[in-house]
């Protein structure tokens, strides 16, 4: 899949900006501050309905702006798709399907996306809830549905901690937090099955990727670890009920504890992702460079996954556009090497660098600049001997 139209209006710093991508690679090359990875941030956007650098949608919008509206024309499976998210300051956002209005979330599994950005160091060297976040993105990204169980939980979650903190101050009615341990455990057992079947999957592809990119460097291994019992207390594919059942159990075992603190002290959102380099956890032990060899594994461990992702859900042009945000001055050269090596095939890759020279000529494609915070096509640039893939697609929109 690839996205070959963007129309931003009022996004980051864009008043109004269009962008027609080429076939295969492309690289945004501009001085700092112009603007590159708002354009990219805005492409994944539209694929996850959330920006890989902040977490509310506020800054998104143009300062003055009441809303911004990220548009694109999406190419997959033979087809091409208009799909149209609108960011409104202060109200629901809204989004278009073709010609048709939408629910934001029906947007999720349209468009795929995998970005590589410096944030991404925090993945190894940060808290766990940046790794949460990866894996849930990456189920979302496997299984658009469990969107709705995500937004659920968390919900339930606080609904349920400010029920502890009146229980605990003798005002709260304890019958009622027996229902609401039942909610959570059902879609607390929902995520973590979602959680545990799509770490089980990505694992053999980050240790292939860590081996590409840290040749020698010794073996990258990811496990989904849980407060629920010794990570090795339940097969990896244990249903979403059983895990169900043993949350519910925990709850009703710590409820005395969770009632005196006034938190929920059990379930996915305290659970974490396990990232071991040889025998030593790459968090506190990995130097800077495979920190960076361990997260760049994580993002392209994610895109092959996805790329041959052949699930209930999976779509049959579900290889995900990779966004490589500003890593390359990051990378050494045979890091570099080593990534553009991996993406000789890839549908689309947008790619955005201060100086065109840090990406590997092989990969560059076509470079647009961006200049006084407008994006222009660079006539000198390297062309990609790629096809031209526009032929015969048909329009949906
Ligand atoms: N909501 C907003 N409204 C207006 N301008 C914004 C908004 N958010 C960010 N900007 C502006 O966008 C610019 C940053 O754009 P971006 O992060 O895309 O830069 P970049 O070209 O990737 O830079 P660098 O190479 O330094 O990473 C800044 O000048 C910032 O002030």
């Amino acid at each position: 899949m690839r996205v070959t139209h963007l129309h931003l209006t009022d996004f980051r710093s864009y008043a109004e900006q269009e962008i027609e991508f080429g076939p295969r690679v492309t690289t945004l090359v501009g001085h700092n501050g112009q603007g590159k990875t708002n354009v990219v941030e805005a492409v994944r956007y539209l694929s996850n309905l959330s920006s890989h650098r902040v977490a509310a949608d506020a800054p998104l919008v143009r300062q003055g702006a009441e809303r911004a509206v990220v548009r694109a024309r999406v190419e997959k499976s033979g087809r091409s798709l208009a799909i149209e998210v609108t960011l409104n300051q202060g109200r629901a956002n809204s989004a278009r399907l073709g010609r048709s209005q939408a629910k934001p979330r029906d947007l999720l599994g349209v468009l795929r996306t995998v970005v590589f950005a410096p944030e991404d160091l925090a993945l190894v060297k940060g808290d766990p809830s940046g790794r949460r976040l990866f894996m849930d993105e990456l189920c979302v990204a496997l299984q658009p549905a469990i969107a709705g169980d995500h937004s659920d939980y968390d919900r339930v979650l606080r609904q349920r901690s400010s029920m502890l903190k009146t229980a605990k101050n003798a005002r709260g009615d304890l019958t009622m937090l027996d229902i609401w341990d039942e909610k959570l455990a059902d879609l607390g057992g929902r995520i973590m099955a979602a959680r545990l079947r799509a770490v089980r999957l990505l694992a053999p592809h980050v240790a292939a990727a860590y081996e590409a990119v840290a040749p020698g460097g010794g073996d990258c291994r990811v496990s989904y670890v849980t407060g629920l019992a010794d990570a090795d207390g339940y097969a990896a594919d244990a249903s979403a009920a059983d895990l169900g059942a043993v949350l519910l159990a925990r709850l009703q075992e710590v409820r005395p504890k969770e009632i005196e603190r006034g938190v929920t002290i059990a379930g996915p959102h305290r659970d974490d992702l396990d990232i071991a380099l040889g025998t030593m956890p790459a968090k506190g032990y990995a130097s800077h460079g495979e920190s960076w060899s361990c997260a760049l594994a994580l993002r392209l461990g994610s895109y092959e996954l996805l790329t041959r992702d052949d699930g209930p859900d999976a779509d049959e042009d579900g290889e995900p556009v990779l966004i490589l945000d500003d890593v390359f001055a990051e990378l050494d050269t045979g890091r570099r090497a080593a990534l553009a090596a991996r993406l000789t095939e890839a549908s689309q890759v947008l790619i955005t660098a201060a100086v065109a020279e840090d990406v590997p000529e092989a990969l560059r494609g076509e470079v647009l600049r961006v200049i006084d915070g407008t994006v222009v096509r660079d006539d000198a640039g390297v062309k990609d001997p790629g096809n031209d893939s526009s032929d015969g697609v048909e329009s949906d929109d």
